[in-house]
């Protein structure tokens, strides 16, 4: 434990953010990206309607052009006491955001800004005609007893749906039913973050810290919450970034739409170094073990090419053929092994070291020369949208050079498929079958990158 706990302490980041400079790096009000709020709730009767106005209340007064802060409220209860509480907040939002902003209220949470002890400031006849009012959206999300609703992430999926095709704000604050943004400017600095040169161009989210209010005096139930919200965020900034908290948290939309995997880093990224790392030293490691048991460059190529051959052909349809068997869908069965030969052409390409694949249309030949033929056309394909596309291969690299690498080691079936005329050749039944697996992989794969 205190091992692991050291990785919060080893590269400590604290960061300061300056809205007001905002402007001076020629980033002005009026090209600010507009914001799209998320607000859930479940249950009226645990989660006060009022409580929930005044969480949206809070961010509607956000110090942030009005036009673009749209609020999105979640009722998972698709309750009407609810909806009629937002009826009401959006007439009272008409007077309280433009009353804080010229007031310069500070909490902009009706209840925290009522709560706390003050001098009333002189009564103010708000004129609220021709301010741009934030807009402010009601959604309740259609759930079936037979489809899981997935709790608060349904809810967030389907207000990203939802935001998607009404407003469809670049950035996305996500919020709790019983949070009060206590600070007008968070979405100004979380611009400052989102608009940094020197911010990784990768950079999803901004996450604010959770500040918890109404604990006893001592926290004997420990309700601060001090190290996950307080200080391992500091920690893990300096390593990959905080972890998201569930609420307070920016987003940039389209970092949900793909979320980057370790097959999708960019060449920047410093795991992209770690991961080669480990692959060449593992295969140099590999053929430094081979090379001293008396092998040779040669045979450790090939060697470590049948390991990749017997990764797409043997191992998982010896693995489908144990499902069945444990099924009792078929019987067990023994392939008995084809014994040498004295075919002269047959022993001929053996000493030669020539692949031999004519001699059944065996299904193992199928799944190879599928994989073959898609890789190739992967690795062609990145080769020219690199050239042709800027970043493309920044983040692509991985990709491009994986196939490469496949392609590199599947040499042997592309000439059989293509150069070779001998009897040991792919034969046409297996070539057949492969490009139409290809094509059907393909498609799949298209339709869902394209979804
Ligand atoms: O079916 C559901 C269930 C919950 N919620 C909302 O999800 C939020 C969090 O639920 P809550 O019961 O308050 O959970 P907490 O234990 O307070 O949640 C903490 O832990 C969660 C993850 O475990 C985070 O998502 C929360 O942000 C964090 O405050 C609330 O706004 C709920 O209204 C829904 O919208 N739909
Ligand atoms: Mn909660």
């Amino acid at each position: 434990m205190w091992a692991f706990n050291q990785a919060f302490h080893a590269r400590r980041v604290r960061r300061l953010t300056f809205p007001e400079n905002l402007p001076r790096r020629g980033v002005r009000a009026h090209q600010w990206p507009s914001l799209d709020v998320f607000v859930c709730t479940a249950d009226p009767r645990k989660e006060p309607p009022m409580g929930v106005v005044n969480t949206a209340l809070s961010a509607m007064a956000f110090d942030y052009p009005a036009g673009k802060v749209n609020v999105y409220v979640s009722d998972d209860g698709g309750c009407r006491v609810t909806l009629l509480a937002f009826a009401e907040a959006a007439r009272f939002a008409r007077h309280w955001v433009p009353f804080c902003r010229e007031v310069g209220v500070r909490e902009r949470s009706p209840e925290a800004y009522f709560a706390a002890p003050r001098a009333h400031p002189s009564e103010r006849d708000v004129d609220v005609v021709g301010h741009a009012m934030p807009s402010l959206i009601y959604v309740s999300r259609e759930k079936r007893p037979c489809v899981h609703h997935h709790f608060k992430a349904g809810a967030l999926n389907a207000l990203t749906r939802v935001s998607a095709t009404m407003t469809n704000a670049p950035i996305i604050l996500t919020l709790d039913c019983d949070m009060n943004c206590n600070d007008p400017q968070a979405p100004q600095r979380a611009l400052c973050h989102f608009l940094d040169p020197d911010a990784p161009p990768n950079l999803a989210y901004v996450q604010f810290p959770q500040h918890f209010r109404g604990m006893d005096e001592n926290d004997i139930y420990g309700c601060e919450w001090k190290g996950p919200f307080q200080i391992n965020p500091i920690g893990m900034d300096g390593l990959r970034g905080p972890d998201f908290e569930g609420t307070g948290c920016f987003f940039r939309r389209r970092a949900l739409h793909r979320e980057p995997l370790l097959l999708n880093s960019k060449v920047s990224d410093p795991w992209v170094y770690l991961y080669a790392f480990l692959f060449t030293s593992a295969y140099i490691q590999d053929l430094f073990i081979f090379l001293r048991a008396n092998g040779t460059i040669r045979r450790w190529w090939n060697n470590q090419r049948m390991w990749m051959i017997r990764g797409v052909t043997c191992f998982p349809l010896a693995s489908i053929q144990f499902f069945f068997q444990n099924c009792g869908i078929s019987g067990s069965t023994f392939n008995l092994t084809g014994k040498a030969r004295h075919d002269d052409e047959q022993s001929d390409r053996y000493a030669r070291g020539i692949f031999e694949f004519g001699t059944v249309s065996s299904p193992f030949f199928v799944s190879l020369a599928t994989v073959a033929m898609i890789n190739l056309v992967a690795f062609w394909v990145g080769l020219v949208r690199a050239v042709l596309e800027e970043g493309y291969f920044d983040s692509m690299f991985v990709q491009v050079v994986l196939c490469g690498f496949v392609v590199v080691n599947c040499w042997p079936v592309y000439e059989a498929m293509v150069v070779r005329k001998d009897g040991g050749r792919l034969p046409g039944e297996v070539k057949r079958v492969s490009f139409f697996m290809a094509l059907v992989i393909f498609a799949i794969a298209y339709l869902v990158s394209s979804m």
